[in-house]
This record gives C-alpha cells, structure tokens and sequence, in this order.
C-alpha cells in the first residue's frame, strides 16, 4: 500500500503527527476525507424491529433511519445525532455500534449452543450483540484487563437484561486459561464435587463484596496495576444465573488448564478484538482534538508504544487461540488500519502456528463493501470504502491441537 497524498484531506483537523503515522504506515489520508460525515450507525435490540417499533424509535430519536440492508438489524442515522440522550437508547432499544463492528461479529458465526470467549470485551458493543445471537444456551465469557471497563461492560449487559449466560473475569488476556463450562467435561477438569462443594457460588447480586469495593479503589487509585495482571489475579467480576458458575466452587475455575484439556473442551468460537492504535476510527483520533494533539502523540502514535502494542495483539490472539476448541474458529480483528497491528501480526501467528491454525474465508461475507486486506481472505473495512469506521478482520478455524 502506498500513501498517494500527503497533505489531510480538505475540512479534517488532523494533526500533523497523524498524518506522520499514517504516512509512515502506508495509509492514505484521503481514506478519512469523508469521515465527519458518516452515518451514525445503531443496533436495534431483536424484538424491537417491527415497522410500528422502528417508527417509535425513529420518533424518540428525532430522525430517520435508514436500514442498512447487508447487516441485519442495523440502521444509518445521521452523522451528528446524540443516541445516548435518546429515550430509544435509555429504554434499551437501540445500542450505538458502528457497523463494521457488527460484521466483525458476523463473521465468528455464532450458533445458539455455542460457548463464546470475548477476550478484549469492554466496553461491550459486541459482547452485547454475541449474546443476542446465542440466546437461550450456550455461554459467553468476556474478559478485559480495565477493570473499570468491563464493570461499565457488566452495567450495559444489565440494561440489556443479557447477563443470563454471560461470565466476566478483570483479567490478563495474554495468559487468562479458564474453559467453558461444558456439562461433557471430563472430572479430571473439574476438582470439586458440586454435591459436596462448601464454598460453592450463590445466584450473583449487585451488592459489591468488601474485596471487590477494595479492588475497585485499588484499580482507581492506580491504573498501571491493571495492566500488570497476572493470572493469579484474575477477578469474577460477574456471572450470570446459567452462566455455569452457580453452585460451583471458584476454585473449580481457577486452575491451570494444558494444551490437551483446551483443545478438547475449550471455546467454539474466540473473538480477539484486540487492543490497537485506533487508528481506524475517526471518531476516537477526533476526541484528541478536545484533549489536545500532543497527547494523541504520546500515548497513540509513539513509536515505541506501536511495537509494544503489535507485541500485545500477538500475545493476545496467541492465547485466545490456544483456548479455542479443535474445530473451532477465531476472529482477530482490530480498529487499526496499519499494515503491522493486522497483516503482520496475522503472518507472524500463521508461521507460529502452521499445523494448527487456517485462515479462512469468511462466507458471510459476500455482499459487505470491504476490501480484501494485504493477505487474501482478509477484510477491511474503511470510511472511504465503506462509509464506516475503520476495521480489519481475519478469521482462523483451529484445525489440531496446538
Ligand atoms: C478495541 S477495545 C475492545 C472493544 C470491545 N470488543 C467492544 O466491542 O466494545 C480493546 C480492549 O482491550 C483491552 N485490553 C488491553 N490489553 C488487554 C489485555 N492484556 N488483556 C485483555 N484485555 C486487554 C482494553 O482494556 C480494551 O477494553
């Protein structure tokens, strides 16, 4: 990829420095030229979307919708309507969610029985939309290093009434090793008895415990903490009723889980949306003009900073993978555009893991308006291309044990 213009597109205050990085990435900054003029993308919640529900909503957000017709349940509002003031959004009928994201989703293929791991799931959008298309069974466990991310993670599935099936662990996903609960797992996973179990966990409730009001002054008091989580600090931060959590000892969970176990009894479907430059998303880089350039600097596009991040993903699809069921299949996907926070990333996991992982091709695919990326079957999604936020996908099935 070659960056053809150096100069921002007309009517965009990208800074300098941004437009740097995404020289120095290969990317084209007329890429963003329509970018404050995007949709503003919504979900409306299954169940709301009858032509009468669609009316109310469009009334109680003051505009019109326009559906988008290759994702179902998506609608185009106008770029600058506020959701979250909206009476839609505070009744729980809407989620504000770009597009792409909802592809991103997509493409895992989730299948109602499936059990889900969200491995960087804060602040939740698609956390929120796996548990919708899971329904009544299966299971989804998400986990996120920012505690305070993932307890507005765990507000937003309440709001939704979606925390039935749902388990959410504050923890490093570079090295988290939990399984589903599978009622086919064999004993030898499982230590405790659940007939005998004394410490067994009761139905979850709102009223915080003293640790976890201790925890979460710690995790205000110094937020470098949270990004230095090992596994023995891994912390459940909320299980729902059929979650398979409940009348379980917590000790049944926290225990070291082999390559072997992983395989057999680890998740149907991983979603790596991985920890990025954000790049992509015009709207995160635009919040720095309110926070000033020279922080967008410092703490996005610093050079050191970008190779300790392209490290992380690996890391992270790395692990996420190895928790993935033989059979299973994975997306890693990113709000980055460059080169090295997707493709290189991709290649060097695929050169690690030649045996075990395939990319493939993601069916659903067929009608999106993306590109493919720099490696065939991969997907990218740019405000240019697609008219939405900026988005890479890959998808990779697990075809033998690690
Ligand atoms: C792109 S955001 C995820 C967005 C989320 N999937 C959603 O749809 O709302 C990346 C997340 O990764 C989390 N993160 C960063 N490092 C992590 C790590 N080592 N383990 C787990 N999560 C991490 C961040 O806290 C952040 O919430």
């Amino acid at each position: 990829m070659e960056a053809e213009a150096e100069a921002p597109p007309p009517n965009l205050p990208l800074p300098p420095a941004f437009i740097d990085f995404l020289h120095d990435n290969g990317l084209n900054p007329s890429i963003y030229a329509s970018a404050s003029s995007l949709p503003r993308y919504i979900r409306l919640k299954p169940g709301t979307t009858s032509e009468t529900q669609i009316a109310e909503i469009e009334s109680e957000l003051g505009c019109e919708l326009e559906k988008v017709d290759w994702l179902p349940g998506f609608f185009a509002a106008p770029p600058h309507i506020h959701i979250a003031g909206s009476v839609a959004y505070k009744r729980g009928k809407i989620y504000g969610m770009d597009v792409a994201s909802g592809a991103a989703v997509m493409a895992l293929d989730v299948s109602p029985g499936d059990h889900v791991l969200d491995l960087c799931a804060a602040p939740g959008a698609k956390l929120c939309m796996l548990l919708d298309l899971l329904g009544s069974s299966g299971s989804l466990t998400g986990v996120d290093v920012a505690r305070h991310r993932l307890a507005a993670c765990r507000t937003m599935l309440l709001k939704y009434g979606l925390g039935d099936r749902c388990r959410l662990f504050v923890a490093d996903g570079t090295s988290f090793s939990f399984l589903p609960v599978r009622e086919e797992m064999d004993m030898k996973t499982i230590t405790t008895n659940v007939e005998e179990c004394t410490d067994a966990l009761k139905e979850w409730s709102p009223k915080r415990s003293w640790k976890e009001r201790k925890s979460a002054r710690r995790s205000t008091n110094g937020s470098a903490s949270e990004l230095v989580r090992t596994t023995a600090q891994v912390e459940l931060l909320y299980y729902g009723r059929h979650s398979g959590m409940v009348g379980r000892s917590k000790r049944d969970f926290f225990i070291e889980r082999g390559d072997s176990d992983a395989s057999a009894f680890g998740y149907d479907r991983v979603l790596v949306d991985a920890e990025c430059t954000h790049d992509g998303s015009f709207k995160h880089i635009q919040k720095f003009e309110h926070w000033g350039w020279d922080t967008l600097q410092r703490r996005v596009l610093n050079a050191e900073r970008s190779d300790s991040v392209t490290e992380l993903q690996l890391q992270l699809l790395t692990n996420g993978f190895k928790l993935l069921k033989v059979g299973g299949s994975l997306i890693y996907s990113t709000c980055s555009l460059t080169v090295a926070q997707n493709e290189d990333v991709l290649k060097k996991f695929l050169s690690m893991n030649p045996a075990a992982a395939e990319l493939v091709e993601i069916e659903v695919a067929k009608n999106w308006p993306c590109k493919s990326g720099q490696i065939p079957k991969t997907l990218r999604f740019d405000p240019l291309a697609s008219q939405t936020s900026g988005l890479f996908i890959a998808k990779i099935t697990k075809i033998s044990q690690t």
